[in-house]
């Protein structure tokens, strides 16, 4: 079997489990800085669709980073990997009915697009939530100190200080986090599933 013919045997069987599975599961991926929000957000929303008798998973960046990724740094090209290895785990979760929540950084738009058309080729749903907070409340936030240590010179490569952060163009939701509370956060987006029959 050719590299094409495996390619297209695998898209196959990932659109006939996607159609077998009757709960849709879908991969949720909140995309921004560090300190923005994205954990706090997820967990929140994980908690109230558990509530709710949703399957879900948080497949949290920092976790991802000591098992899936461990070794891995910040450069670009390890960054696009892990998101890779990400975006593969979350898609065979969400094929099999699993909503999964991904708070990850995801700087680089084609890594963020080749994770969307791999979900798409496979007939798996797919959200992008940009949790926009600005860069300063971030560093305010500054939740492991991060944005102190990239100032006293300690660290260098942070997302959007000394690093790029791509900015979604046209994400499913925009959350901006500084003007509202957790829940509200977590309900914005609970809301825009319900719209989508993932929740
Ligand atoms: N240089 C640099 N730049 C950005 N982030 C850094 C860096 N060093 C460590 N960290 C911390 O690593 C956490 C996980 O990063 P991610 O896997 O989400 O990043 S990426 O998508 O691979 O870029 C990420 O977690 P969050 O703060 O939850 O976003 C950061 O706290
Ligand atoms: N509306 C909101 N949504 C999410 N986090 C918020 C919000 N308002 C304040 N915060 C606070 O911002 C911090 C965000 O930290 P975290 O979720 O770890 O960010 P990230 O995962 O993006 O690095 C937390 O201390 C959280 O309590």
């Amino acid at each position: 079997m050719t590299a094409a013919q495996r390619e297209s045997a695998r898209q196959e069987r990932a659109q006939r489990e996607s159609q077998e599975n009757h709960v849709s599961g879908a991969t949720v991926w909140l995309t921004g800085l560090p300190s923005a929000g994205k954990t706090t957000i997820a967990y929140e929303l994980a908690g109230r669709l558990r509530a709710e008798g949703r399957r879900v998973e948080v497949l949290d960046g920092d976790e991802i980073r000591d098992f899936l990724s461990a070794g891995l740094g910040f450069s670009r090209a390890d960054r696009h990997t892990n998101v890779q290895r990400i975006g593969f785990v979350s898609e065979l979760l969400a094929r099999n009915g699993v909503l999964v929540l991904v708070p990850v950084i995801a700087p680089f738009a084609d890594s963020r697009e080749a994770v969307r058309a791999r979900h798409q080729a496979a007939g798996t749903g797919y959200v992008e939530v940009h949790v926009a907070t600005p860069v300063e409340v971030c560093s305010v936030r500054d939740v492991k100190g991060l944005y102190a240590k990239q100032a006293a010179g300690e660290i260098s490569g942070l997302t959007g200080v000394d690093d790029p952060y791509e900015e979604p163009e046209s994400p499913d939701l925009r959350i901006e986090s500084q003007d509202q509370t957790v829940r509200e956060s977590a309900a914005a987006l609970h809301a825009l599933l319900t719209e989508r029959g993932l929740a």
